[in-house]
């Protein structure tokens, strides 16, 4: 057995990684927007994007052995069960030379969180909610037309039942954590995606600061535009 191996072994199955990556999970109901907003995230913030659902549709495409199951799931509104899906993100997230992934759709309930503590265990640094009216929701979901088999009113009816009963809970957990940035996703794309960009502007040192990105005089004068952040909170002028 490789050395690297063993590590992966003892790390749960993941591969060791130099840095941890910065992880961002994307939630909100169906139809709020997220892979829309998750597409623009990507373009400006060099981030990648780890749709849990279109892991799962590409899983139905390529007749795994769980395709059937995974579609009959879908269909119906449900949720896959979090071992066929955690293991999905764990093969993508090993596979990417990447430092930042946006988990969108993901985890959707309790026990997509649990599993993915117990198999992945990369704690989210930021867990990103997109608030949208039900009826919001619904107009967009029976327009996207792209042939989406869990796009008709009645599949809709059950995924929002779904995310009310299985996927809150979540957002509240993490909101307890002080993780939860949650955005306003009524408007246009443009108008979300301006409630957006301050979450990502002032998460950009954080996320340098932990992956290490901080080279030559950033190293010196970001600290120092904390630290003046800082008194200038304590004493204003
Ligand atoms: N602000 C907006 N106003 C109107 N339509 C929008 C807006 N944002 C996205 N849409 C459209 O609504 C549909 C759903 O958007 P999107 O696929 O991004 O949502 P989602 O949250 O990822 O959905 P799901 O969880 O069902 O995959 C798409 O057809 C998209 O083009
Ligand atoms: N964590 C997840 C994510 C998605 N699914 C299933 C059930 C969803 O209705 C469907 C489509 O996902 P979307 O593209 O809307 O994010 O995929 C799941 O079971 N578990």
């Amino acid at each position: 057995m490789l050395s690297t191996d063993i590590q992966k072994l003892e790390n749960g199955g993941t591969s060791p990684r130099e840095t941890t990556p910065f992880i961002t999970f994307v939630l909100g109901g169906p139809g709020s927007g997220k892979g829309t907003q998750c597409m623009r995230i990507v373009e400006n913030f060099g981030f990648t994007h780890l749709s849990a659902g279109d892991l799962l549709r590409h899983e139905i495409s390529s007749n795994s052995e769980y395709a059937p199951m995974i579609l009959n799931t879908i269909k119906d509104g449900k949720i896959v069960p979090s071992e066929v899906t955690v293991k999905l993100l764990q093969k993508a997230i090993e596979s990417i030379d990447n430092d930042k992934f946006l988990i969108d759709g993901f985890p959707r309930s309790e026990e997509n969180r649990l599993q993915y503590e117990r198999i992945i265990g990369m704690e989210p640094n930021v867990v990103l909610f997109f608030d949208c009216p039900q009826e919001e929701m619904v107009k967009r979901v029976l327009n996207r037309r792209q042939g989406r088999i869990d796009d008709n009113e009645e599949t809709v009816k059950e995924r929002l039942k779904v995310f009310m009963a299985l996927t809150m809970p979540v957002v509240d957990y993490y909101a307890k954590r002080g993780k939860i940035y949650k955005i306003d996703a009524t408007g246009t794309e443009d108008e979300i995606f301006a409630r957006v960009l301050p979450a990502f502007a002032s998460l950009q040192f954080e996320m340098d600061y932990l992956l290490g990105h901080l080279t030559g005089h950033r190293k010196f004068t970001e600290p120092c535009k904390i630290v003046r952040l800082f008194l200038w909170t304590v004493w204003p002028s």
